[in-house]
């Protein structure tokens, strides 16, 4: 058993630094040197055990996710990752946790450039939080308020694969009753991470696969885990892209926040939905659309953009290696109107993942 202040100095250890970090880890605060001529964007999100991530996920799988997350709202701001700050509540101070949680996390800082430049480890319930640091020039970042009518609509990556996991674990993204009820009221079942959980549950009786093959389901799980940030794809759009937001809660939940406060409305057609060979070898149909366009933990961009910079975008995003779909279009008024691969209009049973009261509608 280590204590608090060797956990603190493995974390020192090993955090990276940047020229402009003039004091890091060690002091009350951190001095950073913000660039001048430019905006500082800043993020921050948690991940709770059991809420966030399901209790058997590995550490290092951990590490990466706290900060893939955070990251993912850098990118869709159009901002470039500098610093990061990680606030950890352990359970007990185990020492190889720890060491195995900081080869995700840095490993992916690294990646992008990043320096780990303090944060807080205190005892309680598993719990990541991570805060983030980027620049973005005055004017080119991409907002959620900054859609027009005409627009094109597009998703970068294929959603649902994260939820699809999640659902093969047994997690039922598509159920409210899934979520556990802290108060013990209101009907909402545990659902703990049994013992059983890396088996496949039955699916739902709609033509999907009963059992995912293991290879299928270890892709999807890969993708809950451990999902791409697309920091390379917001820089790219920057200029090109009207409004942009990240998919965490759910596709059409997240699109709803971008509609509202642009003030428009939304058309999407799942024929155009881009979907994974793993997802589309173990969920079809309405299934698939729900996992796609209500799952959630995707981590993928969506944003608007005129029609004319239809090539200009393609050709931005090939060049920063991120694939991407054009899967609807903003339109007048206020709403979201899904079309089914024939044309007709679809509503989901829900639009996303929302903490307390079960449902974004
Ligand atoms: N407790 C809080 N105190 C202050 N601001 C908050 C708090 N919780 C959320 N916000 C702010 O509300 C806005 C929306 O937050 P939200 O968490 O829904 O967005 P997000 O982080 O992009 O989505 P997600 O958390 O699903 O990834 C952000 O500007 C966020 O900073
Ligand atoms: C064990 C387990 N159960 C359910 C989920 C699904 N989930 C939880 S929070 C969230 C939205 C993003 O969170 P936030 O809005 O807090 O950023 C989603 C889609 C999961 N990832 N793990
Ligand atoms: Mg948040």
């Amino acid at each position: 058993m280590v204590g608090e202040f060797d956990l603190i100095a493995r974390i020192r250890a090993r955090a990276g630094a940047r020229d402009d970090v003039m004091l890091g880890i060690g002091d009350d605060a951190a001095l950073l040197a913000p660039r001048s001529g430019e905006l500082l964007a800043v993020a921050t999100d948690t991940l709770n055990a059991g809420i966030h991530f399901p209790h058997d996920t590995p550490p290092a799988d951990l590490g990466w996710k706290a900060l893939a997350v955070n990251l993912s709202d850098l990118a869709a701001m159009a901002a470039e990752p500098a610093w990061c700050a990680l606030s950890l509540s352990l359970p007990e101070s185990d020492a190889a946790w720890l060491d195995a949680f900081l080869d995700g996390f840095l490993d992916l800082a690294d990646r992008h450039g990043v320096s780990l430049v303090g944060g807080d480890t205190t005892r309680g319930p598993l719990s990541v939080c991570v805060t983030v640091h980027g620049f973005v020039p005055a004017g080119m970042a991409l907002r959620r308020d900054a859609a027009r009518e005409g627009d094109d609509l597009w998703i970068t990556g294929t959603p649902g694969d994260a939820a699809a996991a999640l659902t093969l674990l047994g997690h039922l993204p598509d159920s409210p009753h899934a979520r556990p009820s802290p108060t013990g009221s209101g009907g909402g079942a545990r659902v703990r991470q049994p013992a059983h959980a890396s088996r496949a549950l039955p699916a739902d009786g709609a033509g999907n696969a009963r059992v995912a093959d293991a290879e299928v389901r270890h892709r999807l799980r890969t993708r809950l885990d451990r999902p791409t940030p697309r920091v390379a794809a917001g820089l790219a759009l920057r200029g090109l892209a009207h409004a942009c937001i990240d998919v965490s809660d759910g596709l059409l939940a997240d699109l709803g926040h971008m509609l509202r406060a642009s003030g428009v409305g939304a058309a999407v057609e799942i024929a155009r939905l881009p979907c994974s060979p793993a997802l589309a070898a173990s969920f079809k149909g309405p299934a698939r659309w729900r996992l796609q366009l209500a799952g959630g933990d995707d981590y993928e961009l969506l944003f608007s953009a005129p029609p004319h910079r239809r090539e200009a975008i393609a050709a931005a995003l090939a060049a920063a290696a991120t694939p991407a779909a054009v899967i609807g279009r903003i339109v007048a008024g206020e709403g979201i109107a899904v079309r089914d691969p024939q044309g007709r209009p679809w509503t989901p049973p829900r639009r996303g993942y929302e903490h307390f009261t079960g449902d974004e509608g």
